[in-house]
């Protein structure tokens, strides 16, 4: 059942695992667990379960939802890399968690991303082979809302029967035939690629998304809505977990099994503890935040904010890193565009009413582009050698740029002009190098965390963003650009020099919201969890989000973020059974 808060009968509750948070990895580990009858199963949300309003249902209204009442409205620490300037990091406070905020764009991740997870797990269970089950049990592939005939756009072969509903877009955007256009002129840097979701992700493909007859699919939507009725599940929101507690010690090992949670900074703290696992799914930013206020972390640090080491767990908090965004817009010779939906009333009036008439539209859609694609470095290890690292790809089914061409004016940090017409290109450094840090600020639970996500934070990450705008310049030299594109505009237009370009790249920059492996696994000792996603030196405390990743996947985060909880959800089904 669904509760607004901890009432009695919650507290009174007796559960087998507790999940805390219900975003990507959370909603579906507490959807998959339930499945099984005798696994009593509590998550516990800090958000709300407003999942169906019109901002997150919508898929063109996305931006509202940033600095809403649905983000955490976090900022980075001052980044270095970006000109010492901090930024927005949103991320979804409601049940959906960051699925419920974000783009929707759907990627599993390339088979060299999950190998090198594997290598560095020691774990053959993380190999995009051994976790093929688990890729495919995610989602299922939906016809677009204007019913076209998809043939050519995705393998259907690929998709499955998963929870999670995608779809590619309607046809709505007249840059789609010239960026297909472009894959024919200029193949080898930009190729076509049939389906981007097949494990390998080079070239430029048609986005699925995460969108049902053009509504937002959340993890709330699709896996918690299957489980919603289950006897054996209680989902409690507008609660949040303020530290994690010890009930006991096993083999020398405190055994993490006490959740405590609270409504407000001073309202009264509840308790409740679980059979047998605590599952941490709060996200990149707030698990390791949770963990440090539980004293499980770096000694030093802990103790200089009067927290008392229980696990002394350097690495809680460190390997933070993301992928870097930026917007390049030209003017061009069309009016026919999204831009006047960002800046003129009646054109957004117009499309909220075709959208509401019948979900069709350009609000069906998200963020103007139907097309992306993921760029590689030619002569790669030659590249990297100049920097004296190795290639920082997953390998070569991986890009080290990703491309999203869009039919309107992208900017983070200058606002869309009243005037013109605009053609972007997203440029984001997909294989980043730099690591930042997620740290304490107080003891407060409802006090946020320094996040230093370190975004273009050294040379290599800035070259190869780089060699991100240089290859969007060339993707707008192909033919099928004459006429169409007029001029680079602002800043852009003048980065002509390798300096000037560094200077536009570090004044504009941002983030594709994509924070992970703050709480990483590993078979080294040094790594927060075991490959199974146990912290180490607990018992019954798990990390099941992206926090958990290792590396970075070279695409977007939601996919892999389920793909991890379909795995996770197997392995403590497997613990919970002896
Ligand atoms: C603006 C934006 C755009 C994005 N675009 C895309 C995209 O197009 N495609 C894509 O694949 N990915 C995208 N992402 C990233 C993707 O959504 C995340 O990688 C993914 O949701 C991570 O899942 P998670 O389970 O780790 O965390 P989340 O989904 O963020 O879930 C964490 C949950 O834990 C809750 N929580 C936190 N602390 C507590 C606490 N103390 N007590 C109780 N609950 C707590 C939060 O409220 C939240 O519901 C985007 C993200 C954002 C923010």
């Amino acid at each position: 059942a669904l509760f607004q808060g901890p009432t009695e009968e919650v507290l009174k509750g007796s559960y087998d695992v507790i999940v805390v948070g219900g975003g990507a990895g959370g909603g579906a580990m507490a959807s998959r667990l339930s499945e099984d009858p005798d696994i009593r199963v509590l998550l516990i949300e800090a958000g709300s379960s407003d999942i169906t309003n019109l901002n997150s249902t919508v898929p063109g209204l996305a931006n509202n939802l940033v600095m809403s009442a649905f983000d955490w409205n976090f900022t980075t620490t001052p980044q270095a890399g970006y000109n010492g300037r901090s930024i927005d990091y949103p991320r979804g406070f409601v049940l959906g968690g960051s699925t419920a905020i974000n783009q929707m764009l759907f990627c599993r991740g390339t088979v060299d991303d999950y190998d090198r997870w594997a290598r560095v797990t020691g774990d053959e269970g993380w190999s995009w082979k051994s976790l093929a089950p688990f890729i495919f049990a995610v989602d299922h592939m939906t016809p677009p809302v204007d019913h076209h005939n998809t043939t050519g756009e995705f393998n259907p072969v690929l998709h499955k029967n998963g929870p999670v509903s995608i779809s590619v877009d309607s046809l709505i955007l007249d840059t789609n035939t010239r960026v297909l256009e472009t894959t024919q002129q200029l193949p080898d840097l930009f190729p076509f690629n049939l389906d981007y979701n097949s494990g390998t992700s080079v070239g430029v493909a048609w986005k699925q998304n995460a969108i049902l007859n053009g509504h937002r699919v959340t993890s709330a939507t699709s896996y918690l809505a299957q489980a919603m009725n289950r006897k054996n599940l209680d989902v409690v929101v507008n609660t949040r977990v303020t530290k994690v507690f010890p009930v006991g010690t096993e083999d020398g090992k405190p055994v993490f099994r006490g959740v405590e949670f609270a409504q407000t900074a001073d309202g009264p703290r509840h308790t409740l503890k679980a059979t047998q696992e605590v599952i941490l799914s709060a996200g990149s930013l707030k698990t390791p935040h949770i963990l440090m206020l539980s004293g499980i972390g770096d000694s030093a640090h802990l103790s200089s904010f009067g927290i008392k080491t229980i696990v002394d767990l350097p690495g809680v908090g460190q390997n933070l890193h993301d992928h870097a965004f930026l917007g390049n817009s030209w003017t061009v010779n069309s009016t026919n565009t999204l831009d006047d939906l960002q800046r003129n009333a009646t054109a957004a009036a117009e499309a909220l009413a075709l959208w509401k008439a019948n979900a069709t539209g350009p609000l069906s859609v998200a963020a103007g582009s139907s097309q992306f694609g993921f760029v590689r470095i030619p002569n790669a290890t030659a590249f990297f050698q100049q920097f004296g690292v190795e290639d920082p790809s997953a390998g070569p089914s991986s890009g080290h740029i990703e491309h999203i061409p869009t039919n309107s004016y992208v900017s983070t940090t200058v606002p869309i002009p009243a005037e013109g017409h605009f053609f972007a290109i997203i440029t984001a450094v997909i294989s980043p190098t730099a690591r930042g840090n997620v740290t304490l600020r107080s003891s407060d639970p409802f006090d946020a965390p320094l996040i230093n996500p370190a975004l273009l934070g050294n040379d290599v990450d800035l070259a190869i963003m780089r060699e991100g705008v240089k290859a969007a310049r060339a993707f707008v030299k192909a033919p099928a650009w004459s006429g169409y594109i007029i001029s680079e505009f602002g800043e852009f237009g003048n980065a002509t020099t390798e300096d000037a370009l560094n200077e536009y790249i570090r004044n504009n920059s941002a983030t594709v919201d994509h924070p992970v492996g703050s709480v990483a696994m590993g078979k080294d000792e040094s790594a927060p969890l075991t490959p199974d996603l146990k912290v180490r030196g607990t018992v019954g405390l798990r990390v099941v989000d992206a926090s958990a990743f290792p590396f970075i996947p070279s695409g977007h985060t939601q996919g892999p973020t389920y793909i991890l909880a379909e795995r996770a959800a197997h392995l403590v089904r497997a613990d919970l059974k002896k």
